[in-house]
């Protein structure tokens, strides 16, 4: 019934005060207030609604993501919002779009590469969006391997211009988001070329189409690569393939804050690490694992909403069926993911200090953190990503039969998500960087450099180092391996992380018991996925192993009553959940019954093609004797 809420008894259970644990979740008190009133803003507004995504045609479906983001825009300028209210509806508006790499990597491009010069020019005409940028890096032939990337930027000393080039086809920039139709601007990767020596992948920033007529300008050619993966989905991104046809660019448009060009064709590498041009990569990697506590959190909120609703066998005497939230089968799949997405908004919060504390030593030419900073956002891009993409997956299956339904919002929320996986690095290849760093690490070891940071750890393996073997003997050989060990490695930072946090003072009633209890799921479920790994080292014993498995389902138990609060604390709207499953009243089923009927098959009783291919097989006359 309207009106009621079918989850009010769940809601009496808790035993800590939701509403302090909606500030641990958002951070703090102000990004609370402003999370609940540009949600506000989003949800009561008709112009975003999104229930419609996964029912039109490509090109409504993308015409209709410009018409939102331009109505966002106007509404940001509108509202004057700042840039982080600004940033936040976009977040709640949750359509992806041109706009992500405008604001999310085009301009961290230039802030992070261009010289401060290349930054008054052209920031000012970005955040204004007089040009709309996009980073265009990957190419049809390489992706991972951005040393092997193919375009070309020769200097040409007598025009004191770079020409940018696509010398095959493999050369093709392919994937980078709003290229396809909408950028008139990308910061471009490209082989840079000096008196026929090649000094290796640079970034440029090169126009492509007219801002008086959005045509591409001479020498580009420039397309989407086409439908993605699910309906709705990623297909209100133009990814896009282009091309350049010897196209001519000012020299001062190569970013140079790493390295420069003179007018004279001289090259000059600041005495910086050349890895700072992959600066980009690293900013939204470290965005990413905050983005997938919010992704795993939505699919969570739903399945644990959903689990208190559904009722499936156990009943006594025409008494009500059992909860399937009470099946400890459904407990020890949701309640860890339950546990991860806490875990990954904390190391998150983490992951986004160390990237302060990097970019600001950077200022002082301080490089000494820069390998940690990079084995630990590639790393736990890698690991939060692939967790998430598969607890989207298993909240799905979680939810049974309706659970993949459109109107469970989770399909979508899995073709939106699982691309995280791939972009920003596969997340094989960055594991690989991880273990590279570890190996290094163990190489060091012994030679007195002590490890610090997330890595102090390894200084207790010392005496394994006695043998001195040469690490690098094997590294493909074991790399399967070692990327085992690059998780682990991650796994024990998201741990980490999740203690510190509550070494922390964590005010309100309940709260931190609560935290204790999913940082307890969360490690010790790790723990059991791994028990073989710590029964084979002796690091457990069975019967410890045992004890640690016990207390997992005690905790379970625990967190039971307090589930439906430790999503609500997530504080998600209906608007932005979009699940009829996951809706915070569990009016489930007359809600999924009123949408089947909204379906535009269901505008008519009879269907379009009923006469043409169906009545003529009930109708046929069998010319063939009867079987
Ligand atoms: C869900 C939406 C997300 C929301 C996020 C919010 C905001 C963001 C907004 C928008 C994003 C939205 C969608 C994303 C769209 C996607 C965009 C893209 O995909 S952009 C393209 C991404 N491409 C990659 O990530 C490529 C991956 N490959 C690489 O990074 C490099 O090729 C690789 C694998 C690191 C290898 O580089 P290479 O130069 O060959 O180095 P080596 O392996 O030889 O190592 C040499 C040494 O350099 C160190 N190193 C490597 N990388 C770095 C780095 N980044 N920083 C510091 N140091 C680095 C490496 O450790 C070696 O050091 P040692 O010699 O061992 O000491
Ligand atoms: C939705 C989406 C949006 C994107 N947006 C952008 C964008 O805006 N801008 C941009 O520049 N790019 C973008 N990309 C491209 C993305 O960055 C690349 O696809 C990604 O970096 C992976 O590279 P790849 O495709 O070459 O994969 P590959 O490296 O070809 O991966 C294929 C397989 O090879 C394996 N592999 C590769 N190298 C090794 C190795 N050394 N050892 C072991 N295994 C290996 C991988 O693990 C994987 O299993 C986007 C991609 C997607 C899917």
């Amino acid at each position: 019934m309207e009106g009621v809420d079918h989850l009010a008894d769940e809601r009496k259970k808790a035993e800590f005060n939701v509403e302090a644990m909606k500030i641990v979740w958002a951070g703090s008190q102000h990004n609370l207030e402003v999370s609940n009133r540009i949600s506000k803003l989003v949800a009561d507004d008709p112009a975003f609604r999104k229930d419609d995504r996964t029912m039109l045609p490509r090109k409504e479906l993308f015409k209709n993501t410009l018409r939102k983001a331009a109505y966002a825009w106007k509404r940001i300028n509108e509202l004057r919002l700042s840039e982080e209210e600004a940033s936040k509806l976009r977040f709640y508006v949750d359509e992806t779009a041109y706009t992500d790499l405008h604001w999310g990597m085009f301009i961290p491009a230039i802030k992070g590469q261009g010289t401060d010069e290349q930054q008054r020019k052209w920031l000012p005409l970005a955040y204004k969006m007089q040009i709309i940028g996009c980073y265009a890096q990957t190419e049809l032939g390489h992706g991972s391997n951005v040393q092997g990337l193919e375009t070309t930027a020769t200097f040409d000393p007598h025009t004191d211009e770079f020409v940018i080039h696509s010398p095959t086809l493999t050369s093709s920039k392919w994937w980078p988001g709003g290229l396809g139709k909408v950028s008139t601007h990308a910061v471009t990767y490209a082989r840079l070329i000096i008196d026929g020596k090649d000094h290796g992948v640079h970034g440029f920033i090169v126009q492509l189409r007219s801002l008086e007529d959005h045509r591409p300008l001479p020498g580009i050619t420039v397309g989407d690569i086409g439908m993605k993966f699910g309906n709705g989905a990623y297909n209100t991104m133009d990814n896009g393939v282009l091309r350049f046809d010897h196209v001519r660019i000012p020299r001062n448009q190569m970013l140079m804050k790493v390295s420069q060009v003179t007018r004279e064709g001289k090259y000059k590498q600041s005495d910086v690490p050349r890895q700072l041009v992959y600066g980009t990569m690293v900013y939204v990697r470290q965005r990413i694992v905050a983005d997938a506590s919010c992704y795993l959190s939505r699919a969570v909120c739903i399945a644990t909403r959903y689990s208190a609703v559904r009722r499936q066998f156990g009943s006594q005497n025409g008494g009500p069926e059992t909860q399937v939230i009470d099946y400890k089968t459904q407990q020890s799949r949701l309640f860890p993911l339950l546990a991860s997405a806490y875990a990954f908004r904390f190391v998150g919060e983490w992951l986004e200090w160390l990237y302060t504390d990097v970019m600001q030593r950077l200022q002082a030419n301080d490089f000494s953190t820069l390998p940690e900073a990079h084995a630990c956002t590639a790393g736990l891009k890698s690991l939060t990503t692939s967790v998430t993409a598969d607890g989207i997956e298993e909240c799905r299956k979680l939810c049974g039969g309706h659970g993949y339904l459109c109107t469970s919002g989770l399909p979508e929320l899995f073709a939106v998500y699982v691309p995280a996986c791939t972009y920003e690095g596969d997340n094989i290849v960055l594991l690989l960087q991880v273990a590279r760093f570890l190996m290094k690490t163990v190489s060091q070891i012994g030679t007195g450099k002590q490890p610090v940071g997330t890595i102090a750890y390894m200084g207790r393996i010392e005496h394994l180092m006695q043998c001195r073997c040469n690490v690098q003997r094997g590294f493909a050989e074991l790399s399967a391996d070692l990327v085992e060990a690059a998780v682990a490695h991650c796994q024990l930072i998201v741990v980490s992380k999740f203690i510190e946090k509550l070494q922390q003072d964590i005010p309100g009633e309940g709260v931190k018991q609560q935290l204790e209890a999913l940082c307890g799921i969360y490690y010790l479920s790790l723990l059991h996925k791994h028990q073989g790994d710590f029964l084979a080292t002796s690091y457990l014993t069975p019967k410890q192993s045992a004890l640690a498995n016990d207390q997992l389902r005690a905790l379970y138990s625990k967190v039971r009553p307090n589930a439906i609060a430790l999503v609500d604390a997530f504080n998600y709207s209906d608007h932005f959940l979009s699940s009829i499953l996951g809706r915070y009243d569990g009016n489930v089923y007359p809600k999924l019954y009123e949408a089947a009927w909204k379906d535009p098959l269901n505008e008519s009783v009879v269907p379009d093609g009923y006469h043409e291919y169906v009545r003529p097989l009930l109708k046929q006359q069998l010319h063939t004797a009867r079987l």
